[in-house]
Protein backbone atom coordinates (compact mmCIF):
# COMPACT_ATOMS: atom_id res chain seq x y z
CA UNK A 1 0.00 0.00 0.00
CA UNK A 2 1.26 4.04 -1.03
CA UNK A 3 2.69 5.60 2.02
CA UNK A 4 1.02 9.03 2.36
CA UNK A 5 2.69 11.30 -0.22
CA UNK A 6 4.59 13.93 1.75
CA UNK A 7 5.67 16.59 -1.39
CA UNK A 8 8.40 19.28 -0.53
CA UNK A 9 7.35 22.79 -0.10
CA UNK A 10 9.30 25.40 1.09
CA UNK A 11 7.30 28.08 1.48
CA UNK A 12 5.02 26.89 4.50
CA UNK A 13 6.03 28.64 8.10
CA UNK A 14 7.51 25.91 10.60
CA UNK A 15 4.44 26.17 12.81
CA UNK A 16 1.48 25.31 11.42
CA UNK A 17 0.98 22.00 13.20
CA UNK A 18 2.18 23.48 16.67
CA UNK A 19 -0.29 22.93 19.35
CA UNK A 20 -2.73 20.06 17.12
CA UNK A 21 -5.36 18.51 18.93
CA UNK A 22 -6.81 14.77 17.69
CA UNK A 23 -10.09 13.45 17.77
CA UNK A 24 -9.70 10.00 19.80
CA UNK A 25 -12.78 7.65 20.60
CA UNK A 26 -12.57 4.71 23.75
CA UNK A 27 -11.09 2.69 20.98
CA UNK A 28 -8.34 4.80 20.18
CA UNK A 29 -7.15 4.64 23.98
CA UNK A 30 -4.46 2.16 23.82
CA UNK A 31 -3.07 3.98 20.51
CA UNK A 32 -2.96 7.12 22.02
CA UNK A 33 -1.06 6.02 25.00
CA UNK A 34 1.46 4.12 22.88
CA UNK A 35 1.91 7.36 20.77
CA UNK A 36 1.51 9.97 23.83
CA UNK A 37 5.25 10.66 23.68
CA UNK A 38 5.37 11.94 20.13
CA UNK A 39 2.24 14.33 20.98
CA UNK A 40 3.00 17.69 23.30
CA UNK A 41 2.38 17.14 27.00
CA UNK A 42 -1.21 18.84 27.86
CA UNK A 43 -2.75 18.62 24.10
CA UNK A 44 -6.27 18.66 23.46
CA UNK A 45 -7.66 15.00 23.04
CA UNK A 46 -11.31 15.60 21.84
CA UNK A 47 -13.65 12.58 22.63
CA UNK A 48 -15.96 12.37 19.64
CA UNK A 49 -19.63 11.13 20.91
CA UNK A 50 -20.30 8.18 18.84
CA UNK A 51 -23.56 6.43 19.01
CA UNK A 52 -21.92 3.30 20.11
CA UNK A 53 -20.02 4.26 23.10
CA UNK A 54 -21.98 5.62 26.23
CA UNK A 55 -21.47 7.81 28.90
CA UNK A 56 -19.23 5.16 30.94
CA UNK A 57 -17.34 4.55 27.96
CA UNK A 58 -17.21 8.62 26.96
CA UNK A 59 -16.21 9.49 30.49
CA UNK A 60 -13.33 5.90 31.09
CA UNK A 61 -11.93 8.05 28.04
CA UNK A 62 -12.06 11.32 29.15
CA UNK A 63 -10.31 9.88 32.38
CA UNK A 64 -7.67 7.46 30.17
CA UNK A 65 -7.04 11.08 28.31
CA UNK A 66 -6.07 12.66 31.67
CA UNK A 67 -3.90 10.08 33.01
CA UNK A 68 -1.98 9.64 30.31
CA UNK A 69 -0.97 13.72 30.08
CA UNK A 70 -3.46 15.57 27.55
CA UNK A 71 -6.48 17.62 28.45
CA UNK A 72 -9.76 15.71 27.62
CA UNK A 73 -12.31 17.34 25.50
CA UNK A 74 -15.81 15.82 25.50
CA UNK A 75 -17.96 16.63 22.42
CA UNK A 76 -21.70 16.58 23.37
CA UNK A 77 -23.85 16.00 21.20
CA UNK A 78 -26.95 17.73 21.75
CA UNK A 79 -29.92 16.00 19.74
CA UNK A 80 -28.35 12.15 21.49
CA UNK A 81 -28.99 13.49 25.43
CA UNK A 82 -31.76 12.58 26.81
CA UNK A 83 -32.33 14.88 29.50
CA UNK A 84 -30.67 17.25 31.30
CA UNK A 85 -30.38 15.18 33.91
CA UNK A 86 -28.06 12.85 31.98
CA UNK A 87 -26.41 16.43 31.01
CA UNK A 88 -25.49 17.03 33.95
CA UNK A 89 -24.71 13.56 34.94
CA UNK A 90 -22.36 13.60 32.31
CA UNK A 91 -20.63 17.23 32.92
CA UNK A 92 -20.44 16.80 36.65
CA UNK A 93 -18.60 13.03 36.09
CA UNK A 94 -16.47 14.25 33.17
CA UNK A 95 -15.32 17.21 35.84
CA UNK A 96 -14.79 15.03 38.54
CA UNK A 97 -13.11 11.94 37.55
CA UNK A 98 -11.35 13.57 34.86
CA UNK A 99 -10.69 16.90 35.30
CA UNK A 100 -12.63 18.26 32.32
CA UNK A 101 -12.33 21.91 31.64
CA UNK A 102 -13.74 22.41 28.23
CA UNK A 103 -16.36 20.48 26.20
CA UNK A 104 -17.57 20.52 22.82
CA UNK A 105 -20.86 20.93 21.80
CA UNK A 106 -22.71 20.21 18.33
CA UNK A 107 -26.15 19.43 17.37
CA UNK A 108 -24.99 15.79 16.20
CA UNK A 109 -27.09 13.97 13.14
CA UNK A 110 -30.30 12.40 14.31
CA UNK A 111 -33.33 14.18 12.69
CA UNK A 112 -35.37 13.80 15.16
CA UNK A 113 -33.74 14.48 19.20
CA UNK A 114 -33.93 12.31 21.22
CA UNK A 115 -34.66 14.60 24.24
CA UNK A 116 -34.83 18.06 24.76
CA UNK A 117 -31.98 19.57 22.95
CA UNK A 118 -32.66 19.71 19.55
CA UNK A 119 -29.47 22.08 18.54
CA UNK A 120 -26.17 23.07 21.34
CA UNK A 121 -27.61 26.61 21.95
CA UNK A 122 -30.19 24.99 24.22
CA UNK A 123 -26.88 22.71 25.78
CA UNK A 124 -25.16 26.26 26.78
CA UNK A 125 -28.33 28.12 27.99
CA UNK A 126 -28.35 25.35 30.40
CA UNK A 127 -26.00 26.28 33.20
CA UNK A 128 -25.23 23.08 33.69
CA UNK A 129 -21.03 23.83 31.80
CA UNK A 130 -20.22 27.04 33.71
CA UNK A 131 -21.87 25.74 36.92
CA UNK A 132 -19.67 22.56 36.74
CA UNK A 133 -16.33 24.44 36.41
CA UNK A 134 -15.93 23.90 32.91
CA UNK A 135 -13.92 26.55 30.92
CA UNK A 136 -14.03 26.15 27.52
CA UNK A 137 -16.77 25.50 25.21
CA UNK A 138 -16.22 24.64 21.89
CA UNK A 139 -18.75 24.74 19.03
CA UNK A 140 -19.27 23.90 15.06
CA UNK A 141 -18.19 26.33 12.71
CA UNK A 142 -19.29 25.27 9.02
CA UNK A 143 -17.16 26.63 6.24
CA UNK A 144 -18.94 24.23 3.86
CA UNK A 145 -22.85 25.31 4.78
CA UNK A 146 -25.04 23.48 7.21
CA UNK A 147 -27.47 20.72 6.24
CA UNK A 148 -30.60 23.32 7.21
CA UNK A 149 -28.94 26.71 8.32
CA UNK A 150 -28.70 29.93 5.56
CA UNK A 151 -25.41 31.82 5.84
CA UNK A 152 -27.22 34.61 7.47
CA UNK A 153 -28.90 32.36 10.03
CA UNK A 154 -25.12 30.24 10.44
CA UNK A 155 -23.34 33.71 11.19
CA UNK A 156 -25.65 34.69 13.83
CA UNK A 157 -26.01 31.17 15.05
CA UNK A 158 -22.06 31.12 15.55
CA UNK A 159 -22.10 34.31 16.82
CA UNK A 160 -24.71 34.29 19.60
CA UNK A 161 -23.21 31.34 21.00
CA UNK A 162 -19.90 32.79 21.38
CA UNK A 163 -21.36 35.56 22.80
CA UNK A 164 -23.74 32.98 25.23
CA UNK A 165 -20.40 31.30 25.93
CA UNK A 166 -18.59 34.38 27.27
CA UNK A 167 -21.39 35.82 28.98
CA UNK A 168 -21.42 32.57 31.08
CA UNK A 169 -17.75 32.98 31.93
CA UNK A 170 -16.12 30.64 29.29
CA UNK A 171 -14.10 30.93 26.49
CA UNK A 172 -15.45 30.22 23.39
CA UNK A 173 -13.26 27.92 20.72
CA UNK A 174 -14.82 27.10 17.44
CA UNK A 175 -13.89 23.75 15.60
CA UNK A 176 -14.72 23.29 11.88
CA UNK A 177 -15.77 20.07 10.43
CA UNK A 178 -12.89 18.19 8.27
CA UNK A 179 -12.67 19.51 4.48
CA UNK A 180 -10.45 18.59 1.61
CA UNK A 181 -10.66 22.44 -0.01
CA UNK A 182 -8.32 24.53 1.92
CA UNK A 183 -9.73 27.28 -0.13
CA UNK A 184 -12.46 27.00 1.45
CA UNK A 185 -11.58 27.19 5.11
CA UNK A 186 -9.51 30.27 4.16
CA UNK A 187 -12.22 32.40 2.68
CA UNK A 188 -14.85 31.26 5.70
CA UNK A 189 -12.34 32.65 7.99
CA UNK A 190 -11.97 35.72 6.30
CA UNK A 191 -15.67 35.98 6.41
CA UNK A 192 -15.43 35.16 10.43
CA UNK A 193 -13.31 37.46 11.03
CA UNK A 194 -14.93 40.42 8.87
CA UNK A 195 -17.72 39.64 11.43
CA UNK A 196 -15.59 40.61 14.28
CA UNK A 197 -15.39 36.69 15.95
CA UNK A 198 -11.64 36.22 16.89
CA UNK A 199 -12.04 33.52 18.93
CA UNK A 200 -9.63 30.63 18.07
CA UNK A 201 -10.19 28.27 15.17
CA UNK A 202 -9.20 24.93 15.24
CA UNK A 203 -10.09 23.59 11.52
CA UNK A 204 -10.52 20.12 10.77
CA UNK A 205 -8.20 17.95 9.29
CA UNK A 206 -8.32 14.41 7.48
CA UNK A 207 -5.12 12.52 8.85
CA UNK A 208 -3.61 10.14 6.11
CA UNK A 209 -6.06 7.61 5.49
CA UNK A 210 -6.95 4.73 2.29
CA UNK A 211 -9.15 7.27 -0.35
CA UNK A 212 -12.10 4.76 0.24
CA UNK A 213 -11.64 5.27 3.77
CA UNK A 214 -11.78 9.17 3.69
CA UNK A 215 -14.91 8.92 1.25
CA UNK A 216 -16.84 6.89 3.29
CA UNK A 217 -16.24 9.27 6.32
CA UNK A 218 -17.08 12.33 3.54
CA UNK A 219 -20.28 10.90 2.88
CA UNK A 220 -21.37 9.72 6.51
CA UNK A 221 -20.53 13.15 7.88
CA UNK A 222 -21.87 15.60 4.86
CA UNK A 223 -18.47 16.59 3.62
CA UNK A 224 -17.88 17.72 0.27
CA UNK A 225 -16.11 15.31 -1.49
CA UNK A 226 -16.25 16.46 -5.50
CA UNK A 227 -13.66 15.38 -7.95
CA UNK A 228 -12.60 19.20 -7.84
CA UNK A 229 -12.18 19.28 -4.34
CA UNK A 230 -10.37 15.50 -3.94
CA UNK A 231 -8.17 16.67 -6.68
CA UNK A 232 -6.91 19.71 -4.62
CA UNK A 233 -6.52 17.73 -1.92
CA UNK A 234 -4.52 15.36 -4.21
CA UNK A 235 -6.45 12.56 -4.99
CA UNK A 236 -6.98 11.97 -8.42
CA UNK A 237 -10.04 10.22 -9.65
CA UNK A 238 -7.83 7.74 -11.70
CA UNK A 239 -6.66 6.80 -8.54
CA UNK A 240 -9.29 5.92 -5.94
CA UNK A 241 -7.21 3.14 -4.15
CA UNK A 242 -3.96 4.07 -1.60
CA UNK A 243 -3.51 6.49 0.91
CA UNK A 244 -3.57 9.81 0.88
CA UNK A 245 -2.63 12.60 3.70
CA UNK A 246 -3.47 16.12 4.02
CA UNK A 247 -0.13 17.42 3.03
CA UNK A 248 -1.79 19.79 -0.04
CA UNK A 249 -4.08 20.88 2.53
CA UNK A 250 -1.96 21.65 5.25
CA UNK A 251 0.61 23.06 3.01
CA UNK A 252 -2.24 26.15 1.55
CA UNK A 253 -3.08 26.83 5.05
CA UNK A 254 0.60 27.42 6.04
CA UNK A 255 1.14 29.47 2.87
CA UNK A 256 -1.93 31.80 2.97
CA UNK A 257 -2.86 32.11 6.58
CA UNK A 258 -2.10 35.40 7.55
CA UNK A 259 -2.93 38.07 10.70
CA UNK A 260 -6.57 38.53 9.04
CA UNK A 261 -7.31 35.07 9.22
CA UNK A 262 -6.77 35.19 13.20
CA UNK A 263 -5.95 32.68 15.60
CA UNK A 264 -5.99 29.19 13.88
CA UNK A 265 -4.72 25.93 14.53
CA UNK A 266 -5.19 22.31 13.67
CA UNK A 267 -7.49 19.41 14.82
CA UNK A 268 -6.97 16.50 13.35
CA UNK A 269 -9.51 13.28 12.46
CA UNK A 270 -7.24 9.97 12.72
CA UNK A 271 -9.31 8.45 10.17
CA UNK A 272 -6.42 6.07 9.45
CA UNK A 273 -5.02 5.71 12.84
CA UNK A 274 -3.82 7.89 15.91
CA UNK A 275 -0.09 6.25 15.18
CA UNK A 276 -0.82 7.17 11.40
CA UNK A 277 -1.46 11.19 11.77
CA UNK A 278 1.15 11.82 14.90
CA UNK A 279 3.40 10.22 12.31
CA UNK A 280 2.52 12.60 9.78
CA UNK A 281 2.62 15.42 11.48
CA UNK A 282 6.34 14.23 12.56
CA UNK A 283 7.37 13.83 8.91
CA UNK A 284 5.37 17.17 7.96
CA UNK A 285 7.68 19.19 10.66
CA UNK A 286 11.03 17.29 9.81
CA UNK A 287 9.93 18.88 6.35
CA UNK A 288 9.53 21.57 7.14
CA UNK A 289 12.47 22.27 9.32
CA UNK A 290 14.63 20.95 6.25
CA UNK A 291 13.31 23.42 4.68
CA UNK A 292 14.43 26.36 6.24
N1 LIG B 1 -16.26 18.20 14.43
C1 LIG B 1 -17.45 18.00 13.92
O1 LIG B 1 -17.92 16.91 13.98
C2 LIG B 1 -18.19 19.15 13.31
C3 LIG B 1 -19.42 18.95 12.73
N2 LIG B 1 -20.16 19.97 12.18
C4 LIG B 1 -21.46 19.72 11.55
O2 LIG B 1 -22.42 20.71 11.80
C5 LIG B 1 -23.64 20.13 12.26
C6 LIG B 1 -24.56 20.97 13.12
O3 LIG B 1 -23.93 22.13 13.49
P1 LIG B 1 -24.12 22.81 14.91
O4 LIG B 1 -23.31 24.04 14.84
O5 LIG B 1 -23.82 21.90 16.01
O6 LIG B 1 -25.64 23.16 14.91
P2 LIG B 1 -26.49 23.87 16.06
O7 LIG B 1 -26.59 23.00 17.25
O8 LIG B 1 -25.97 25.25 16.31
O9 LIG B 1 -27.90 23.96 15.38
C7 LIG B 1 -28.22 24.97 14.45
C8 LIG B 1 -29.59 24.75 13.85
O10 LIG B 1 -29.55 23.62 12.99
C9 LIG B 1 -30.54 22.68 13.38
N3 LIG B 1 -29.95 21.35 13.16
C10 LIG B 1 -28.71 20.96 13.52
N4 LIG B 1 -28.50 19.68 13.20
C11 LIG B 1 -29.65 19.25 12.63
C12 LIG B 1 -30.06 17.99 12.10
N5 LIG B 1 -29.27 16.93 12.12
N6 LIG B 1 -31.31 17.91 11.58
C13 LIG B 1 -32.14 18.98 11.57
N7 LIG B 1 -31.81 20.20 12.07
C14 LIG B 1 -30.59 20.32 12.59
C15 LIG B 1 -30.79 22.98 14.85
O11 LIG B 1 -32.06 22.56 15.27
C16 LIG B 1 -30.67 24.48 14.88
O12 LIG B 1 -31.85 25.12 14.48
C17 LIG B 1 -23.10 18.97 13.03
O13 LIG B 1 -24.07 18.05 13.38
C18 LIG B 1 -22.08 18.47 12.05
O14 LIG B 1 -22.65 17.85 10.97
C19 LIG B 1 -19.67 21.22 12.21
C20 LIG B 1 -18.46 21.49 12.79
C21 LIG B 1 -17.63 20.50 13.38
N1 LIG C 1 -22.03 15.19 10.83
C1 LIG C 1 -21.06 14.48 11.41
N2 LIG C 1 -21.38 13.33 12.00
C2 LIG C 1 -20.43 12.56 12.58
O1 LIG C 1 -20.78 11.50 13.13
C3 LIG C 1 -19.10 13.02 12.55
C4 LIG C 1 -18.80 14.22 11.91
N3 LIG C 1 -19.81 14.94 11.36
N4 LIG C 1 -17.52 14.65 11.80
C5 LIG C 1 -16.44 13.81 12.15
C6 LIG C 1 -16.76 12.96 13.31
C7 LIG C 1 -15.83 11.76 13.47
N5 LIG C 1 -16.68 10.60 13.48
C8 LIG C 1 -16.27 9.27 13.66
C9 LIG C 1 -17.18 8.23 13.60
C10 LIG C 1 -16.80 6.92 13.78
C11 LIG C 1 -15.47 6.61 14.02
C12 LIG C 1 -15.09 5.17 14.19
O2 LIG C 1 -15.90 4.30 14.36
N6 LIG C 1 -13.80 4.89 14.13
C13 LIG C 1 -13.27 3.56 14.26
C14 LIG C 1 -12.63 3.13 12.97
C15 LIG C 1 -13.60 2.50 12.07
C16 LIG C 1 -13.04 2.43 10.66
O3 LIG C 1 -12.10 1.65 10.43
O4 LIG C 1 -13.51 3.16 9.80
C17 LIG C 1 -12.19 3.51 15.32
O5 LIG C 1 -11.84 2.41 15.72
O6 LIG C 1 -11.71 4.57 15.72
C18 LIG C 1 -14.54 7.64 14.08
C19 LIG C 1 -14.95 8.96 13.91
C20 LIG C 1 -18.06 10.95 13.35
N7 LIG C 1 -18.07 12.34 13.11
Amino acid sequence: MASPLLHLDTSRPANITDDYSLEVNAKGISALTAAAHRISPASTISIPYLPNQDNEARLATARAVRKIGFEPMPHISARRVTSLAELQWFVEHAVAEAGVERCLVIAGDPATPMGPFANSSLLIETGVFERSGIKVIGVGGHPEGHPIMSAADRWEVLKRKCQDIERRGMTPLIFTQFAFDAGIVLTWLEALRERGIEHRVRVGVPGPAGVAVLARYAAMCGVGACASMLSKYGISIGRLFGTAGPEHFVDRLAADLTEVHGKVSLHFFPFGGIAQSVGWVEQYRSRSELAC
